[in-house]
């Protein structure tokens, strides 16, 4: 049952049920057209993982086993999903495609640049610029077709201060009328988390609580934002495991997703966050050693600087074997892609302990999980 017409039944929606007589002639009955516009009315999506209540991650993550092993379900049979891609993806992409293919819905993909203008996210501006559609406009189109949005914004990339905002992507969520899902912003990738929390139960059970977990900074010319490594940083404190983080210093990690770290870190007796000066000392004793690179928010939206700085930083932070030895049996995990030989060694990503095509495989059955779960009875 839609959420957003309760007295005219559904939605308008190419894929959904028709809409009821007294709406269709009547189409601009109060109940219709508050329910179209009226904000904080968006059904729950997935910004942040922190949008899932523990009870329902652990249903999204029961329900990806189930997934995996093999648990057919037709949930968004007649349902479309819209995909927005404001910057380039291949795992979340690919996977999200497969995913509404096995559900039986129909993705419709969408990549900005190609297939659709510019939108403007800032209210009440006077739209002289690159812009010629806002995304109230888009958003409030969008969900009259499809029956959740997925966006994968692009961060402007100049001032970290407005990128942690996340701002596009809010606006995409004020403005829609049915779920909005991250496919990655400035601050956060839950859908990654998903997958990481996914392959750590299944090495080390559903109880997570007490296991470490290094999650050390790698070099790249092109380094990645923060939002994995804080994504990843708060499901693994609000699954009680140790964390010991290493960067290099002006690598610091986004100061209000820090103080939720310590926060999260202090209401669990088995885990907490410390920090390590080098990649070494923080894979010591670890279960698991999470790489990832960077970007330096201090030199945010200066490429010359950051890329001069990785130069000088590449030979300390390799992960090679030497480093994995350090650890109890440890696992290998990053989120992908990855630069062979600069972030971490061909033998160790090619070796036994390593679980980067896990990660990478369980984008599928939890992006499916997650999908069903918000879907499920729209
Ligand atoms: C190095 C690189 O391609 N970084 C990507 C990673 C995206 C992963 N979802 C970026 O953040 O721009
Ligand atoms: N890890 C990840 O999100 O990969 P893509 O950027 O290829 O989707």
């Amino acid at each position: 049952m839609s959420k957003f017409l309760p007295e005219a039944g559904k939605r308008v929606s190419g894929c959904g049920a028709a809409l009821p007589y007294d709406s269709f002639v009547n189409p601009s009955s109060p109940s219709q057209e508050s329910a179209a516009r009226a904000p904080g009315k968006t059904p729950a999506g997935l910004i942040r993982l922190s949008d899932l209540s523990d009870a329902r991650l652990a249903d999204v993550l029961d329900l990806s086993d189930r997934f995996k092993a093999g648990v057919r379900r037709t949930e968004l049979a007649g349902k479309s999903v819209g995909f927005l891609f404001f910057r380039g993806s291949l795992r979340t992409r690919t996977a999200f495609e497969v995913a509404v293919h096995q559900l039986g819905g129909q993705g419709v993909h969408m990549s900005a640049g190609s297939d659709f203008w510019e939108v403007e996210a800032r209210d009440g501006v006077v739209m002289d610029g690159t812009a010629p559609e806002h995304v109230r406009d888009a958003a409030a189109v969008m969900s009259n077709y499809c029956d959740a949005l997925a966006i994968r914004p692009r961060p402007a990339g100049n001032a970290w201060a407005v990128d942690r905002r996340d701002e596009g992507i809010h606006a995409w969520a004020r403005h829609a009328t049915v779920p909005i899902i991250n496919m990655e912003s400035a601050l956060s990738h839950p859908l990654q988390a998903l997958a990481d929390l996914m392959t750590l139960r299944e090495t080390f059970g559903r109880d997570l609580s007490g296991k470490r977990l290094a999650i050390v900074w790698t070099p790249s010319p092109t380094p990645a934002g923060p939002s994995v490594v804080h994504s990843i940083l708060l499901a693994a404190l609000r699954s009680g495991m140790q964390v010991s983080l290493a960067h290099p210093r002006g690598y610091e990690l986004d100061e209000g997703v820090m103080s939720e770290a310590k926060a999260l870190g202090a209401q669990h007796p088995t885990g907490g966050l410390e920090h390590a000066n080098t990649s070494r000392d923080a894979a010591a004793g670890a279960h698991v050693v999470y790489a990832r690179s960077w970007m330096s928010l201090e030199n945010y939206g200066n490429k010359t600087r950051a890329a001069s700085r990785v130069a000088t930083e590449r030979r300390d932070w390799l992960v090679d074997e030497s480093l994995m030895q350090l650890g109890n049996e440890a696992r290998l995990m990053h989120p992908m892609p990855i630069r062979r030989n600069l972030e971490v060694t061909d033998s160790v990503l090619d070796g036994p302990r390593s679980l980067v095509y896990q990660q990478a495989a369980n984008r599928l059955p939890t992006q499916k999980g997650l999908l069903s779960l918000l879907l499920r009875g729209q």
